[in-house]
């Protein structure tokens, strides 16, 4: 005859099968499997004990014991598809433990260690395996069988069935929605774009001129944030916002998307956390952030598109009226407020690092600062374009400091045979999340040598081998498949041509206005030191004294 303890136990290891097989993600289930269940077992069982509550307290208790165990034991075990694996016990025990590294900020540093330790492969969930490998590239990020894993779904709302691009999985869908977006981001949608950059680059030159001339250090990365959400908030809402007028983020949008990525990155981090982010403060916030998007928009559909084109245009169809499935009102309003998020912190990121190794290699301002005096003040984008060592300077930062640092994640899916795949003569089950980080496979010897992990812009100019002498020509490593920051494939950033354009205009116009230096008693180490990864890059302040250029007469 079956025991009450037999019976609890029995009942953990089904449900154990049951969340292995199925993996259901809904709250009434949750709580009909682990919390219902145990219950009606203790009450049923409540003759083997001296009360009812001592029964059902045994029950749960033993249920909850023998579900953990039983998870710890298979997913430690032989039996388990990632078994051959190598990582860290508690990432493979459970990815809660990745909530830990996640929260120090470092994760892109930590993970980077793990595979020093473990090899390319390293297993960081149960079922995830975290990859430093190159030539996994173009096969998780750009096949069929790697869809967008569970984290995406940590960019749908509940209350709405509108999805953005960033948060839609399946890829027809995906492209359809993206043809949307390469029409408002494609060469000649950038061209109708340069007025508006050209006037908030003026502005920006004009507002460091007025921050700096009392001759105190500035915080160089608060301003190219605000330049950017005033660019990005031209394109995206028809010009809503005057951060570098006010001298503030007056809407509070930069923290608030801060805060929002960070939120995916936990929910995306372990997926059923979702479950009880409604319940959260910051959620409240989003709705009144969505509320407020709702509001620009509405007043942007009626107000029109002024003389000079911009991307809600594209997105809205006011272009072309023969897109057949015009974007829904709910849909417009993530949309316009991901392209916000998409391209605001990425790209001041992007430059704020760029500043930071330029000063820090004081030789590389020089070269760079000699190649753009040699346009004579004809900054056109073109011509920025045709810099070799301006793009030089732009990959290398990107390489060292890529703004998704832990790249994307993916999902196998099982072959026609169920099968997995082989990669890099590696077997990959069926059904496992990868994720492939940029930081790592970037700073990785083997795709980028020598000077692996220093700002070394001439790894990237033409011919450079050739220059290259003793110990530096033999280590010369150079794989382009291995450089990867607006990620790879159909899913890669549909504004990277938008983000190298402005890029290179900020870029360059500073440094032929301006003469800059980090501020005196300042320690740059600090600006490493507060480089934090919470699914995009963000920075502590970069105090810089500027001083505008003589003329030369
Ligand atoms: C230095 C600047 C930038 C970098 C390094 C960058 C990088 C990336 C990366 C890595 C992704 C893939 C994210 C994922 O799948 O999880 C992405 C997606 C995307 N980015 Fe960017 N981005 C930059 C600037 C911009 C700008 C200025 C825009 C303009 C709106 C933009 C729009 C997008 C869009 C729409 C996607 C989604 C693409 C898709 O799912 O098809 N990005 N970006």
């Amino acid at each position: 005859m079956i025991t009450a303890e037999g019976g609890a136990t029995l009942c953990a290891l089904v449900v154990h099968v049951i969340f292995n097989r199925v993996e259901p993600r809904n709250k009434t289930v949750w709580f009909l499997l682990l919390v219902c269940l145990p219950i009606c077992l203790g009450l049923g069982l409540h003759s083997f004990y001296a009360s009812l509550f001592v029964s059902v307290f045994k029950t749960m208790l033993i249920f909850i014991g023998s579900l953990l165990s039983s998870l710890i034991i298979y997913r430690l075990s032989p039996l388990h598809p990632l078994y051959g694996f190598p990582g860290p016990v508690l990432l493979r025990i459970s990815r809660l433990a990745s909530f830990k590294i996640l929260f120090t900020g470092k994760q892109h540093e930590i993970y980077q260690q793990l595979h020093e330790k473990y090899g390319p492969y390293v297993r960081t969930g149960p079922n995830h395996l975290h990859i430093s490998d190159a030539q996994a590239v173009p096969y998780i990020m750009n096949s069929p069988r790697c869809l967008k894993s569970e984290r995406y779904n940590a960019v749908k709302r509940e209350d709405s069935n509108a999805r953005g691009l960033l948060g839609i999985v399946d890829p027809k869908e995906h492209s359809r929605r993206r043809r949307l977006w390469d029409r408002g981001l494609n060469t000649s949608a950038l061209k109708g774009y340069q007025p508006l950059l050209t006037n908030r680059i003026n502005q920006f030159v004009e507002t460091l001129r007025r921050e700096s001339s009392s001759n105190e250090s500035i915080d160089l990365a608060k301003w190219i944030a605000f330049f950017s959400l005033d660019f990005m908030g031209d394109l995206a809402w028809g010009g809503v916002f005057h951060s570098m007028e006010d001298g503030n983020d007056v809407n509070g949008l930069l923290n608030l998307s801060q805060t929002v990525t960070k939120i995916h990155e936990t929910a995306g981090t372990i997926p059923w956390t979702r479950l009880f982010y409604e319940y959260l403060p910051v959620s409240k916030k989003t709705i009144q952030q969505l509320a407020f998007a709702k509001r620009t928009v509405l007043d942007r559909i009626k107000r029109g598109c002024g003389a000079t084109p911009d991307l809600f245009m594209y997105l809205l169809g006011e272009h072309d009226d023969t897109i057949d499935e015009p974007l829904s009102l709910p849909a417009l309003v993530l949309e316009t407020s991901f392209a916000l998020i998409a391209g605001t912190d990425t790209s001041a990121m992007t430059l704020a690092n760029s500043f930071f190794y330029l000063l820090s290699y004081p030789d590389t301002l020089s070269r760079l600062t000699a190649e753009i005096d040699a346009l004579n003040d004809d900054l056109n984008p073109n011509a920025l374009a045709g810099l070799p060592y301006l793009n030089a300077v732009l990959n290398e930062t990107l390489r060292l400091q890529p703004v998704v640092p832990n790249g994307v994640q993916r999902v196998l899916l099982p072959g026609p045979s169920g099968k997995g795949v082989v990669v890099d003569d590696r077997y990959i089950p069926p059904r496992t999340n990868l994720q492939i980080s940029p930081y790592c496979v970037q700073r990785d010897p083997l795709n980028f040598s020598p000077h692996s992990h220093c700002f070394w812009p001439d790894r990237w100019l033409p011919n450079i081998q050739d220059r290259l002498r003793g110990n530096d020509k033999a280590d010369f490593r150079h794989n382009e498949q291995a450089f990867f920051p607006f990620s790879y494939g159909p899913t890669a950033c549909a504004g990277k041509s938008l983000a190298l354009m402005e890029m290179r205009a900020v870029l360059s116009t500073v440094l032929s206005k301006f003469e800059l230096a980090f501020a005196d008693g300042w320690n740059p180490a600090e600006w490493e030191h507060n480089l934090k990864d919470f699914y995009t890059l963000r920075g502590g302040p970069l105090p810089i004294v500027l001083v505008p250029r003589k003329v030369a007469s």
